[in-house]
């Protein structure tokens, strides 16, 4: 054969075989129709329209997703971006159902860049049995009985948080609230997780500032990193330098974490002359005691140490970055409504009594019992409505099955995003979806068929739903609760941007900082 035969065979040969590839593919695809998508650029699809993440007043993807679910009256619609993939937008309760209870679909790979942060091997991203053991292991420390001897250390973190508040008022400064939220979360959740004192940036009005520790340092560095790359999933390829610093930040990291495990297996050790259980009020230590014993040496191997790193690492990301936005969002929403702040005050004055009106007025020395805070009905309606409003983050599935359908849709090669964001404020779901109403909480309160939807637990879930909910849904409340009653009990707080809307993000917050003027109240 000569050569311009031969390229004349290549050249039909070539697009032949990809027609044959295309027409199999579509062939094995389900022939339903896609969930509708906005006009998008044939080849680069919707990129151009998402906000840009690295630009400094860059809104998170959310509000645009809310835009188009409005403008078109859509509560399952599609986008697509190259490389990347197709999204499918979940805001239709029966689809949250099926993605996140009846299929329970695997996380989407976009966690993965999150995982220098979280840990090879993390509960959040693991599937199948790997995930139901490390489920087991850890459910003990999050559990109503735990939470019980959790309630006074929340309640003496809290403290610093209001002298912060209590500087603010005195000096007449702005205050930040986000970020002393993220101090007050970070720190509870260091003590309460692995029975650490990682301090808070800026300290106690008489502790010096170096009082944060070297570790949580590194944790901060690295989730600065990783999150970036987590909402510009392109830029890990191309940013080398960034990858050099994730790398170098999670062997310092994982080091100090290591330490930390090995401090816990020591006291434990030292307390009971054995490596046995203590009475010890730290999620870390229930779940060496569990480890220990269900480990047929009695002893922890590396790999067993790095896996409960790894779980740590989880905790302290997953447990400080959501509570504080819903933290920062509740003042903020109270700040705007002078009159639910009047009736969450009144409440927490009945209920919890004499809590925190020592001499100071900000004493915490009779902490709230985990009963007298369960008590606090309209504190939890506030919540919720916080959370509905501004839920800190979504769940993204992947669903490789080709056919997998949706309502006579094909579902099927994309990820499934249920942002809570649409899902909470979709007028198909909700009366006056933006406004501020605790009382949508209340159970006697819900009259119309949309109130319902606050009762509907696929169309209000902020924790998730299934098997994969947050395991810290509890914990996050109960700190967020004792946190709200303190600070509102003591300060009245007036917003500096009352146009506050959600930064781009891992998770929704403040793109202002939630900043406030302080002033004390007559106690
Ligand atoms: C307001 C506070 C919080 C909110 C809104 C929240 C929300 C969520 C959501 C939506 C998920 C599901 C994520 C997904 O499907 O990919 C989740 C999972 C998880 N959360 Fe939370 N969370 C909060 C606080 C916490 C706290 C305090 C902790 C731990 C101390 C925690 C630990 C976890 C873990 C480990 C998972 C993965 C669970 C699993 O896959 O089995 N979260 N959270």
């Amino acid at each position: 054969m000569d050569t311009a035969s031969l390229q004349q065979k290549v050249k039909v040969a070539v697009p032949t075989i990809i027609l044959c590839w295309w027409v199999l593919r579509r062939a094995r695809q389900s022939r339903l129709p896609r969930p509708p998508s906005p006009p998008g650029h044939w080849l680069l699809g919707h990129a151009l329209q998402l906000p840009d993440p690295s630009g400094p007043d860059a809104q998170h993807v959310d509000v645009l997703l809310l835009e188009w679910a409005r403008k078109y009256n859509w509560t399952v619609f599609s986008f697509w971006v190259p490389i990347v993939g197709r999204f499918i937008v979940a805001a239709d309760p029966a689809l949250v159902r099926q993605v996140l209870v009846t299929e329970n679909y695997p996380k989407a790979s976009l966690y993965g860049n999150l995982l220098p942060l979280l840990g090879e091997g993390s509960m959040l991203v693991a599937e199948g049995s790997e995930w139901a053991a490390k489920r087991k292991v850890f459910n003990p420390g999050f559990s109503p009985g735990f939470l019980r001897g959790v309630v006074a250390t929340v309640a003496e973190k809290v403290q610093t948080l209001c002298e912060k508040c209590s500087q603010a008022a005195d000096s007449a400064e702005e205050l930040g609230l986000h970020e002393a939220t993220v101090d007050f979360t970070a720190d509870v959740i260091a003590q309460v997780a692995f029975g650490e004192d990682w301090g808070t940036r800026g300290g106690r009005a008489d502790a010096p500032s170096a009082a944060v520790a070297p570790t949580r340092q590194l944790m901060f560095e690295l989730q600065w990193e990783c999150t970036q790359n987590q909402i510009t999933p392109l830029r890990i390829y191309t940013n080398l330098l960034s990858r050099l610093r994730i790398w170098r930040l999670q062997r310092l990291l994982d080091a100090d974490m290591v330490a930390v495990v090995h401090r816990r297996i020591a006291a434990l050790s030292e307390e009971d002359g054995t490596s046995a259980p203590s009475g010890r009020k730290d999620i870390l230590s229930l779940a060496l005691k569990q480890t220990q014993l269900d480990s047929s040496s009695g002893t922890l191997g590396s790999a067993e140490v790095s896996d409960v790193v790894a779980q740590m690492k989880t905790f302290f990301l997953a447990g400080h970055d959501t509570t504080s936005t819903m933290i920062s969002w509740a003042i903020w929403l109270l700040a705007m409504h002078p009159k639910v702040c009047e009736e969450v005050r009144a409440e927490v004055a009945k209920v919890l009594g004499p809590w925190g009106s020592d001499s100071s007025g900000l004493g915490m020395a009779l902490p709230p019992t985990y009963e007298a805070l369960q008590e606090c009905e309209y504190l939890e309606a506030v919540m919720q409505e916080t959370l509905r409003l501004y839920p800190p983050g979504g769940s993204a599935r992947y669903v490789s099955d080709p056919n997998a359908t949706f309502a006579g849709m094909n579902i099927g090669n994309s990820i499934l995003y249920v942002s809570h964001y649409v899902l909470h404020r979709h007028p198909a779901l909700w009366d006056e979806p933006d406004e501020f109403h605790p009382e949508r909480f209340l159970k006697g309160l819900a009259t119309s068929e949309k109130r319902n939807a606050a009762f509907d637990p696929f169309a209000f879930g902020p924790f998730s739903r299934g098997p994969r909910d947050c395991i810290g849904k509890y914990f996050a409340m109960l700190e967020g609760k004792i946190a709200v009653a303190a600070l509102v009990r003591a300060f009245d707080f007036s917003a500096v941007h009352p146009d506050e809307t959600i930064r781009y993000r891992v998770t929704q917050q403040p793109q202002k900082g939630a900043r406030m003027r302080v002033r004390h109240r007559p106690q």
